[in-house]
């Protein structure tokens, strides 16, 4: 049996004072999709980093494509595709001019014109790279990430700074590439991002895993629990409203003013927690009540929210 995408056991990586990476272990068998989902901060790029080679590990053992990166580097890069945080080229360079400079240092590329097409940058195929749009910039990225088709890609937020229609046209390619038997470990802070392409999520914070396991199966357990979301001004006492409710609910201000109730939200609870923001002379604003999902499963383990 072929070795795993990626196989990461007891990884630690400091700078310094700082424990970037804190003995993470993950395991990614060949052909899937794996986000890395976790606030700023958390470890993500360091870990893609050492496994692009770009970084040693302090401790602990990482294997690629059942290569080494830090010492197989030379056999390992034909066979990967990296796009890293904030792309980057240079600056003068147009767009398709790039793409084929890349296209050409690989044995079998992709075509690059099918490429530009299929992520929307025809129109601005002979742009310079510092006049495309951040967008732009990154969908031109990823396409150097893959023109030389890779049998596993690394994509540091892939999505980041997209707007809506963009991050589509990503996600769909994506879609396409995982059909093809390409394997993709992405790092995000986008729950929806992680829950729309990932066969794996792996959830870090402070360089540790929290939980991993499928989309459906981290938001499976108590998935008749929903949460109800409302803002209002900030500081109101969550253990009053607590005590409103019956037995076993959770409050919690997540943010400023951001509230959030967890438990089965039935209509008793919401008149209830809408009668007690009006006792204490408040209008429950944004009210929202939603099946549980990633964002859930995070705060629910770390106390604060992903996007905080
Ligand atoms: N070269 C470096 N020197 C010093 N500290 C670093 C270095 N690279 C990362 N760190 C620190 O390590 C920790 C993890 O950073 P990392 O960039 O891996 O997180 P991340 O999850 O990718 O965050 P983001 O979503 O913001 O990209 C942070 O505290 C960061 O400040």
């Amino acid at each position: 049996m072929s070795a795993a995408a990626v196989e990461i056991t007891g990884l630690v990586k400091r700078f310094g004072p700082v424990t970037a990476v804190d003995h993470l272990d993950l395991k990614m068998p060949r052909g899937t999709v794996l986000a890395l989902l976790g606030p700023n901060g958390a470890g993500k790029t360091t870990t893609v980093e050492i496994c692009e080679g770009f970084q040693r590990p302090d401790e602990g053992t990482v294997r690629v494509l059942g290569l080494d990166p830090a010492r197989d580097g030379a056999a390992l890069r034909p066979r990967i595709g990296i796009m890293p945080q904030g792309g980057g080229a240079y600056p003068g360079v147009r767009t398709e001019e790039m793409l084929r400079l890349v296209a050409a240092c690989a044995a079998d590329p992709l075509d690059p014109a099918w490429l530009l097409d299929v992520l929307g940058l025809n129109g601005v195929r002979r742009t310079p790279f510092k006049r495309l749009s951040g967008g732009q910039q990154q969908r031109l990225s990823l396409a150097c990430a893959l023109v030389g088709r890779p049998e596993l890609v690394f994509l540091d937020e892939p999505t980041a700074g997209m707007d809506p229609q963009a991050r589509r046209l990503v996600w769909e390619l994506l879609a396409a590439l995982r059909a093809d038997g390409v394997s993709v470990l992405l790092t995000t802070h986008l729950m929806e991002e992680a829950e729309t392409l990932a066969d794996d999520v792996v959830i870090v914070d402070g360089g540790k895993v929290i939980t991993s396991g499928s989309p459906s199966a981290l938001t499976a357990e108590h998935a008749d629990d929903a949460h109800l979301r409302f803002r209002a001004r900030p500081g109101l006492d969550t253990q009053l409203l607590r005590e409103a409710l019956p037995e076993g609910y959770r409050v919690q201000e997540s943010s400023p003013g951001a509230y959030r109730v967890s438990g089965a939200v039935n209509p008793q609870v919401v008149s209830t927690v809408t009668a007690w923001c009006a006792q204490q002379g408040v209008l429950a604003q944004e009210l929202h009540v939603g099946k549980r999902d990633l964002e859930e499963v995070f705060l629910e383990l770390t106390g604060r929210e992903l996007r905080a």
